[in-house]
C-alpha cells in the first residue's frame, strides 16, 4: 500500500510552496543555517592558513562558482555543455580589460561587467544548440570551446604584456581578504540559486530536464528554459573567470583551456553540482585534487581519467553522488511520513450531474482532422466537438488513434490536416507549449515525474501557475493527496496520475485532455477519480475531453462520448445510447466489458 496516500493530508507544519523543498535534501535546510555555517567555516579558514594553503582555498571558492555554473546548465537543465571555462575565459577577458581601461566601480562592476558579456556568448551558444541533444549538443560546445580556445590562444590577455595587474578592491587586497570575497560571491550565488530553485523556473528547468513532453504540455517553453539555463550559467561562469582574474591578478588562455573545461565537466558531473554541497565539493575536489595527487606522486593525467570514469557511470545512472546521498536521505524521510485517514470518498456513488453545455463556440472543436504515418492513416477525417462545460469520452480499442488525436490537439504531432478550434479560434500554427498556454492543457499516459522535486512543487509545475501556500494545501485536500512537502519519490503511480489530474485542474485551463487518468488505479482510487472528474467542469471551469479504457469510469462522468475505430468516428452522442449501439458493442465493448 502507498504510505503517502495512508499519512495525514493537512500536517500544516511543513505544508504550502514555501516549503515544497522542504523534503528534498539538505539544500531545504533553512538558508540562515546554510549561511552561519559558510561564514563560520570562511573565517576559520581564512585565519588558520598559511599563504600557499589560502591560494589554494581561493582557488576553491573559484572552481565552487564554476562548478555552480555546471550545476545550472548541466545539473538542473540536463544540457550538456562543455563550453563553460569559455564563458569563464570572456569573464576574465572583460574583468582585464576593464582594469587596464580603468572602468569606475572597480572589481565590484568589473564581475558583473564580465558576467554579461559571457551572458551574451552563452545566448549565441545556446540558441544554435537547442535544436541539439546529448552527444551532438556535447561535441558542439565542445567545439566552441576549442575555437575560443584558438581566438584567445592568439591573442594576449588585457595586461599580459604590460604587467597591468588585475586591482581587488581596497578592502578585499591581500590574500586573505581575496579568499573571503571569492567566498562571499559564491555565497551571494548560491542564495540566488536557493531562490531559484524555489520558483517557477526552477521547477520548469528540472521538469525540462526529466521531459521536454511533459514541461511542454504544462505550458514551459523547452527553448527560452534551455535559454535562461544557457544564459544564467553563462553569468555565473563569468563571474568566476573575473574572480581568477583577480585571484592571479592576471590571467592566460591556457587558464580557461577546452580540456580544462571539460576536466571540471567531469568533477561536476560525478559530484553532482545542482546540489549546494555537491559545488562546494567539487570545487574542492577541482582545487585540492591537483596537490594532493601531486604529493602522493600520481599522474594528474591518471585523476582527470579517473574522474572521466566516474562521470561516464553517473551518464550511465542517471544519478551522481550527491544525487544518491539524497535520494537516500529522501527515502528516509518518506518513510518518516505519519500514517493518514483515507482519502475522502463517498460510500454510494454521486449521481451524475446534469451539464447543460454553455452558451458560445464550443470549447474545442476538431475539423476533418487526418493523420497519417507512412501508409498507415491513424486519424481519419475525424469531427469532435468538447461543449463548453462538458465532458467528452473518446473511446475506442487499442490502436483506434485516440492517443494520436490528443497528441495531435495538443501540437505534439505537427504533420497533419484539418482544423483544431480552442474557443472557436484556429491554434493549428501554435506549438505545444503555446497551445498549453492558449489553454488546451493535457495529461500522458505515461506519467514521467521528477522525483527530486515535492509533491506541492510538481501541483505548481503541472499547474502552469504560480499557486498559493492556501491554493495548493486545497487542492491536496480536495483530491485527497499527501501534504505538499512530500517528496515525490514518495508517492506511488496512481497518486502521481492524481496528482497530475489535480495540478493540471488547478491551472483551470478551458480545455483538459486526460489521457487514461484511472491507468493503474484500485477501484477505490477510481471512485475518488471519478468524483473529482465530474467536479472538474463546474469548479474549476473546465471543459474535458477524457480517454479511458475503464468503460463504467466514462458512463460515470461523461455527458457525450465519441468512438473510434481504426482512426474513424463510428459512433457519438449521450453515453446511455452510444455505449447500447450494436457497432460499438462489435467493434470495442465486446472485449471491453469482458
Ligand atoms: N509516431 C508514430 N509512428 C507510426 N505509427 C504510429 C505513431 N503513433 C501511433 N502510431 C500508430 O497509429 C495508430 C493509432 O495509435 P494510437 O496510439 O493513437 O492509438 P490509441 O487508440 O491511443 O491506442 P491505445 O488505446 O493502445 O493507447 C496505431 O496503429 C499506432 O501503431
Amino acid at each position: 500500500m502507498d504510505t503517502a496516500r495512508k499519512s495525514r493530508p493537512h500536517s500544516r507544519s511543513r505544508g504550502g510552496v514555501s516549503g515544497v523543498l522542504a523534503a528534498a535534501g539538505p539544500l531545504g535546510k533553512p538558508l540562515p543555517l546554510g549561511i552561519v555555517v559558510g561564514a563560520i567555516a570562511v573565517a576559520v579558514l581564512s585565519a588558520v592558513s598559511d599563504s600557499s594553503t589560502l591560494f589554494n582555498l581561493t582557488s576553491a571558492a573559484v572552481a565552487v562558482v564554476f562548478m555552480q555554473s555546471y550545476g545550472l546548465i548541466t545539473g538542473r537543465a540536463g544540457v550538456i555543455s562543455l563550453c563553460q571555462l569559455s564563458f569563464a575565459a570572456i569573464g576574465a577577458w572583460v574583468v582585464g580589460w576593464a582594469n587596464t581601461a580603468d572602468v569606475p566601480g572597480g572589481l565590484y562592476v568589473w564581475l558583473l561587467l564580465g558576467g554579461l558579456a559571457a551572458v551574451v556568448a552563452g545566448l549565441l551558444i545556446g540558441l544554435p544548440a537547442l535544436r541539439l541533444r546529448g552527444v551532438n549538443l556535447a561535441v558542439a560546445t565542445f567545439a566552441f570551446a576549442i575555437a575560443l580556445d584558438v581566438v584567445f590562444g592568439g591573442l594576449n590577455y588585457p595586461g599580459q604584456d604590460s604587467g597591468d595587474y588585475v586591482q581587488r578592491p581596497d578592502l578585499f587586497d591581500t590574500d586573505q581578504a581575496y579568499f573571503v570575497f571569492c567566498a562571499i560571491v559564491a555565497g551571494l550565488i548560491f542564495v540566488g540559486l536557493y531562490f531559484l530553485d524555489r520558483s517557477r523556473l526552477g521547477g520548469a528547468l528540472v521538469e525540462i530536464r526529466h521531459s521536454e513532453r511533459a514541461a511542454a504540455a504544462h505550458g514551459i517553453s523547452v527553448t527560452r528554459g534551455k535559454l535562461a539555463a544557457f544564459a544564467l550559467s553563462a553569468f555565473v561562469a563569468g563571474i568566476g573567470g573575473g574572480l581568477m582574474a583577480g585571484q592571479l591578478s592576471v590571467v592566460s588562455a591556457a587558464n580557461f583551456s577546452a580540456i580544462a573545461s571539460v576536466s571540471m565537466f567531469a568533477i561536476a558531473l560525478f559530484v553532482g553540482t545542482n546540489n549546494a554541497e555537491g559545488a562546494i565539493a567539487g570545487g574542492l575536489l577541482g582545487a585540492f585534487m591537483p596537490v594532493i595527487i601531486d604529493s602522493i606522486g600520481i599522474p594528474q593525467d591518471l585523476a582527470a581519467l579517473l574522474f572521466g570514469v566516474g562521470a561516464v557511470q553517473v551518464l550511465r545512472l542517471g544519478m551522481s553522488q550527491t544525487d544518491l546521498v539524497r535520494t537516500q536521505y529522501r527515502r528516509k524521510q518518506a518513510a518518516k511520513v505519519p500514517p493518514i485517514a483515507a482519502p475522502p470518498v463517498s460510500v454510494f456513488p454521486r449521481p451524475k450531474p446534469v451539464r447543460q453545455p454553455r452558451k458560445g463556440p464550443p470549447a474545442l472543436e476538431v475539423r476533418n482532422l487526418r493523420v497519417q504515418f507512412g501508409n498507415l492513416v491513424a486519424v481519419d477525417d475525424v469531427n469532435l466537438v468538447l461543449p463548453r462545460g462538458q465532458i467528452v469520452g473518446l473511446v475506442g480499442p487499442n490502436g483506434a488513434g485516440k492517443s494520436t488525436l490528443i497528441n495531435t490537439v495538443t501540437g505534439f504531432t505537427s504533420r497533419y490536416t484539418g482544423k483544431v478550434l480552442l474557443d472557436g479560434k484556429g491554434i493549428d500554427h501554435l506549438p505545444a507549449h503555446q497551445r498549453a498556454r492558449a489553454g488546451v492543457r493535457r495529461s500522458f499516459q505515461q506519467l514521467r515525474v521528477p522525483t527530486s522535486i515535492s509533491v506541492g512543487m510538481f501541483l505548481q509545475v503541472a499547474a502552469g501557475k504560480t499557486l498559493t501556500d492556501r491554493e495548493t494545501d486545497e487542492q491536496l485536500r480536495l483530491f485527497g493527496l499527501p501534504p505538499a512537502a512530500t517528496p515525490m519519490e514518495a508517492v506511488d503511480v496512481a497518486t502521481r496520475r492524481l496528482l497530475e489530474v489535480a495540478g493540471l485542474a488547478a491551472g483551470r485551463p478551458p480545455v483538459l485532455l486526460l489521457d487514461e487518468p484511472a491507468a493503474g488505479h484500485s477501484s477505490d482510487e477510481t471512485r475518488l477519480l471519478v468524483e473529482r472528474i465530474t467536479e472538474i467542469p463546474e469548479r474549476f471551469d473546465t471543459s474535458l475531453l477524457l480517454v479511458e479504457h475503464d468503460i463504467e469510469l466514462v458512463r460515470a462522468t461523461c455527458d457525450q462520448v465519441v468512438v473510434l475505430d481504426f482512426g474513424r468516428v463510428i459512433a457519438s452522442g449521450p453515453p446511455a445510447r452510444v455505449l447500447s449501439d450494436p457497432a460499438v458493442i462489435a467493434a470495442y465493448l465486446g472485449d471491453a466489458t469482458h
